[in-house]
């Protein structure tokens, strides 16, 4: 029996999954790894690490299984998108830590692209805003503050990629620089109507060419692995940026339809077809997918801050042990208490777009307890969504009827009896959550044959559980008017020029091998 293993490379941790024909999980094996914070705001990863437990987590599926490489079909990748990692083309060593989606030091830049009149062409270009939350802006940081780097990427020796580059790169030992059109097209750098890299775009943020990947279609053979955990080459036949993966593995592929995946961060795509929709609402018009050539779009809402807000109530307060641990806490008490939890550890993505905003916890009283906290952490996430899906019902026109929930914090039944509620609308929530690595695997499938048609995987979608709407229509405003007075104390919180200095040399983890001195950032581009 041969088996489509699917390397899903989130922002927590490496997972690596193996689907049968059925798609159904035949193993699973996970690792987290280390966060960076070397500065507040700032979050990087050891690009060596996301290597290393991405292959750990593979040789570990395939041993529980049983399966060797000769049993793989092929293989998909979905990863974190945005994080950049730029490295040596002849070492294969990054020049620094991989710079995360939710880091926040190029703020200062971004503004001054807007200051600069750039916020139009940027948008017309690449469906995109200006946002620290985009690779554009940290290449170019990496370029001016790692010592050298400009020179040796001037002189073509340095390549930069979103996370399935890298892996591409490195397990097919240097011989394939390459990416697919959905991850090219959160780079900033990416013209999404003609499908190429943009010059323009290129010398606005002062970046040489011959540092980018080919962009390809996500469903397409670009290799074969060499060595790893591997030993026989096995294809690599699908990329995908993670959530337009879970848009995939939900078979969203119909324009209309959509999802939201709760991990991290939360991110909700509603497919487009092949008509890129401009947002007039402060959501982000992106590629769901590119098959045989052809483009599909996709308009989303990313919300930086979902389950990692209950990862910091583990991992900061102590407050928990695990995540699943937050629901018990959140059921101790009967609602939240007044309390709200804005999360805007990363300043906020859509609908807000608020580089500067931070965390806040507001309403407290000398009644406030564990339980309020946790249930406002809870409720902060479906706050978040139902902000965004206003804004896409005002830009598509369209009601929303129904939302399919995934990602790891959708196992949460209160966060999404907590959902349906406040957007009075059922939350359905399949049985497999893991459908970033079952879109990943699709594409990869669809590409090598293991399925012949998008119509013979459309119906292996099956529901674990429909969450209906019981709350009351007064209680749900009340509720929703006091998450808007605490958005407002969170945003602005933060001074433009704070988030900007260099880090020192001593808070560099691992790989970084030199930056610029402190508190320099290079002159914007022109
Ligand atoms: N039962 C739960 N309730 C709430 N949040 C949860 C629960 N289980 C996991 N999470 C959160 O979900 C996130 C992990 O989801 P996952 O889809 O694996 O994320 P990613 O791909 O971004 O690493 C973590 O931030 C974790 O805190
Ligand atoms: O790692 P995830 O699943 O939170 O996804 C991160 C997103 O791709 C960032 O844009």
């Amino acid at each position: 029996m041969q088996y489509i293993l699917a390397l899903d490379q989130g922002t927590t941790s490496s997972r690596s999954i193996l689907f049968d024909t059925q798609g159904q999980v035949q193993a699973v094996a996970q690792k987290e790894f280390e966060q960076h914070y070397p500065q507040p705001g700032w979050v990087e990863h050891d690009a060596n690490e996301i290597w290393s437990t991405q292959m750990g987590t593979a040789s570990e599926a395939m041993s529980r299984a049983n399966v060797e490489a000769e049993d793989l079909a092929a293989i998909g990748i979905t990863n974190q998108r945005e994080t950049t990692v730029v490295w040596d083309r002849a070492t294969g060593t990054p020049i620094h830590n991989a710079i995360v989606w939710q880091d926040r030091r190029t703020s200062g830049l971004c503004d001054r692209l807007k200051d600069r009149g750039h916020l139009d062409l940027i948008q017309e270009k690449t469906g995109l805003i200006i946002d620290a939350y985009f690779s554009g802006t940290k290449i170019k940081w990496l370029l001016d503050n790692v010592d050298g780097a400009r020179e040796r990427a001037e002189n073509g020796e340095l390549a930069f990629g979103t996370v399935d580059s890298w892996l591409v790169w490195r397990m097919t030992n240097g011989k394939r620089h390459v990416t697919d059109a959905t991850n090219a097209s959160r780079t900033l750098l990416y013209n999404i109507h003609e499908g190429a890299w943009d010059p323009e775009l290129l010398d606005i943020l002062d970046i040489p060419p011959s540092m980018l990947p080919d962009v390809r279609d996500s469903s397409e053979v670009y290799g074969t692995t060499q060595g790893g955990p591997f030993d026989e080459e096995v294809p690599i036949a699908g990329i995908a940026g993670d959530q337009q993966a879970a848009l995939f593995g939900q078979m969203c592929t119909t324009p209309g339809l959509g999802k939201n995946t709760y991990g991290t961060g939360a991110f909700l795509l509603q497919n487009t077809g092949e008509t890129a929709v401009t947002s007039e609402h402060n959501l982000l018009t992106t590629i769901a997918y590119q098959i045989d050539g052809t483009t599909y779009y996709a308009l989303e809402g990313s919300i930086f801050v979902a389950g990692a807000v209950v990862q910091w109530l583990r991992d900061e307060l102590k407050m928990i042990r695990e995540a699943a641990e937050v629901e018990r806490l959140a059921r101790t008490v009967d609602d939240n208490g007044g309390v709200y939890f804005v999360p805007a550890f990363t300043g906020l993505g859509a609908p807000y777009w608020d580089q500067y905003a931070r965390g806040t916890i507001s309403g407290l009283t000398r009644g406030a307890n564990r339980g309020h906290l946790a249930r406002a952490a809870i409720e902060s996430m479906a706050y978040q969504v139902a902000d965004v899906i206003d804004a896409m019902e005002a830009d598509s026109g369209i009601e929303t009827t129904e939302l399919g929930a995934d990602g790891g914090a959708a196992a949460n039944d209160l966060l999404l009896q907590f959902q349906s509620d406040i957007l009075d609308i059922p939350v359905v929530r399949p049985k497999i959550l893991e459908t970033t690595a079952l879109g990943a695997a699709y594409l990869a499938g669809l590409a090598v044959g293991y399925w012949d048609s998008q119509s013979e995987i459309q119906d292996q979608w099956e529901l674990d559980q429909m969450f209906t709407p019981s709350m009351p229509q007064n209680r749900v405003e009340t509720l929703r008017t006091g998450w808007s007075k605490a958005l407002d104390r969170a945003r602005a919180w933060e001074s433009p020029d704070s988030s900007e200095a260099a880090p020192q040399a001593a808070d560099v983890s691992t790989n970084a091998t030199s930056t610029a001195p402190a508190g320099e950032e290079s002159p914007a581009a022109s």
